[in-house]
């Protein structure tokens, strides 16, 4: 697990690096571009590069890897941006070293804009982490030109006119780029769904700042980049792994039921007892042989509560349909229930009808919905941080966990804190996948882990197994199924 720090926490990350270990700026600058510059030649090995740069620090940084690659004896094409009068320290020292060796270009009208080799890459390192407003005049041409080169784009740290953890505005003028290299740690921005225009594909370069920082700096926003697991005790028996309730399932979404009950029993649930409609009992037999089968009285749908006295916990909504019956059963159990449920679904969709039903959610609760689920619950939003906002009320609100299911996968918990989750992938945007989900975090919390880390780690496995799926069949081939194939712990 990593810290997520807003844009001010970075500017004190660098400065407090600067001022600890001690290094001057100007070599926190040198070892930033030799990273870029490293792992940019791994990407593309036989291309030339045509690098734009601001007049800040993300400029200076452009102009150091320029200076790395005329070394190297790469075509390399420099042009700076003249929007400013202003240039940072850094950025002309940076200057200085680099125009002895090659022309630097200057840009402060459209006609200086250069007409680009088709083998080229273009580097953006016109605006960093210092991006505080729209993007205007020339500045604005250039980003522009950019994105219409069809040119493959890198950005340096973060695309030139993306905020690093504000919402943009609609209009707002920003790099399109491929990829972005950033330094050390993840931006805020990345994460947002609305960004990904704005972001292509990106990875972290470590630069060395400060551990020391990161220890002592709070914040709510993390990223799950690995998880630990409780060690299984040897002299441990079927009862040290709890008893989960899947009630699950409807006529026509037998197949949901199924998915939850195998994924929570390849998660290390001790024991398992799935409820659901009479007409699904033999189909859950055979299919999932290992779990316990319960039938409600009504062929088709659940209509009645059954005893929940001897359940850790309870995983419900699967498949469940929103018939009238259902309704009644959903609201007798939650009248009854002293277990935390995962919650999924139809029964979040119900929940979010009859609104006093939210109020009986029992504490710890694991809600899971999907993206029209969620609205159902909170209302709309204007932008990603105004959504995770509201989920952040509502969590607190009802003391649960709330799921925001996307890219990266966000894990919001009472306490405020926001797990973004790193494994995943669009293979596994497709029904059923979230059955198997909620039979993850279901088994977890059996297990004794608390809701909090069952969601996280469930979240996490989840996304792992889906990626080696992915791998294996293409993320157009692969079925939620797979996914349960592919968990290892
Ligand atoms: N610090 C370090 O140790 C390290 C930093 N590193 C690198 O530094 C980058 C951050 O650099 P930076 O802070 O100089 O900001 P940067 O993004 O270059 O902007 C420059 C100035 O532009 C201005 N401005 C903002 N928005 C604007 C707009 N829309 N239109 C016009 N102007 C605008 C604003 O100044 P203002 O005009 O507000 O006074 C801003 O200060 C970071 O991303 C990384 O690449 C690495 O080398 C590692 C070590
Ligand atoms: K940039």
């Amino acid at each position: 697990m990593r810290k997520i720090f807003d844009a001010q926490q970075i500017r004190n990350w660098d400065a407090y690096t600067i001022a600890q270990e001690p290094i001057a700026s100007i070599d926190l600058m040198e070892r930033a571009s030799i990273a870029f510059t490293d792992r940019l030649l791994s990407l593309f090995s036989d291309k030339d590069f045509t690098i734009f740069c601001g007049k800040g620090n993300n400029g200076g940084d452009g102009l150091a890897i320029a200076r790395m690659l005329v070394a190297m004896n790469r075509k390399v094409e420099v042009y700076v941006v003249d929007y400013s009068a202003q240039a940072s320290p850094d950025f002309v020292v940076n200057y200085d070293r680099l125009t002895s060796l090659t022309t630097i270009h200057s840009i402060k009208t459209l006609k200086d804009f250069p007409v680009i080799g088709q083998n080229c890459v273009v580097v953006d390192a016109i605006l960093g982490s210092g991006t505080n407003r729209p993007v205007e005049g020339i500045l604005k041409d250039v980003i522009q030109e950019i994105n219409q080169s069809k040119l493959p784009v890198i950005s340096v740290d973060i695309a030139s006119g993306l905020y690093v953890s504000q919402p943009i505005a609609r209009g707002n003028t920003i790099i399109q780029p491929d990829y972005t290299l950033t330094f050390e740690a993840p931006k805020l921005a990345f994460l947002m769904p609305q960004n990904q225009l704005y972001v292509g594909e990106w990875e972290c370069l470590p630069i060395g700042l400060s551990r020391e920082y990161v220890q002592n700096t709070s914040t709510s926003f993390f990223w799950t980049d690995m998880v630990s697991l409780k060690k299984r005790a040897k002299f441990s028996h079927k009862g040290t792994f709890g008893h989960a309730l899947l009630a699950v399932g409807s006529y026509g979404s037998i197949g949901a039921a199924v998915l939850s009950a195998k994924a929570c029993l390849r998660s290390g649930v001790g024991l398992l007892t799935t409820y659901i409609p009479a007409c699904g009992y033999e189909i859950m037999q055979s299919s999932v042989p290992e779990a316990m089968c319960q039938t409600d009285p009504a062929e088709k749908e659940l209509s009645v509560c059954p005893d929940l006295e001897k359940y850790t916990v309870i995983g419900i909504g699967c498949g469940l349909g929103k018939s009238e019956k259902t309704k009644a059963f959903l609201n007798v159990l939650l009248r009854q229930v002293k277990s935390p449920l995962v919650l999924d679904a139809d029964a979040l969709n119900i929940m979010a009808e009859e609104a006093d039903m939210l109020a009986l959610i029992p504490a710890k609760s694991v809600l899971t919905p999907h993206p029209k689920e969620l609205q159902r619950l909170i209302g709309t939003w204007e932008n990603d941080f105004e959504k995770l906002e509201k989920v952040k009320v509502f969590s607190q609100k009802y003391n649960c966990i709330v799921l925001v299911k996307g890219m990266h996968t966000a894990v919001v918990l009472p306490n405020q804190e926001v797990h973004f989750n790193s494994t995943g992938n669009p293979g596994m945007a497709t029904g059923g996948s979230g059955d198997v989900l909620t039979g993850i975090i279901t088994a977890l919390i059996a297990q004794g882990y608390s809701s909090e880390e069952a969601a996280i780690i469930g979240v996490f496995k989840h996304g792992e197994a889906g990626d080696i799926a992915s791998q294996e069949r293409g993320q157009m081939a692969m079925l939620p199924s797979d996914i349960i194939d592919k968990l290892r712990w």
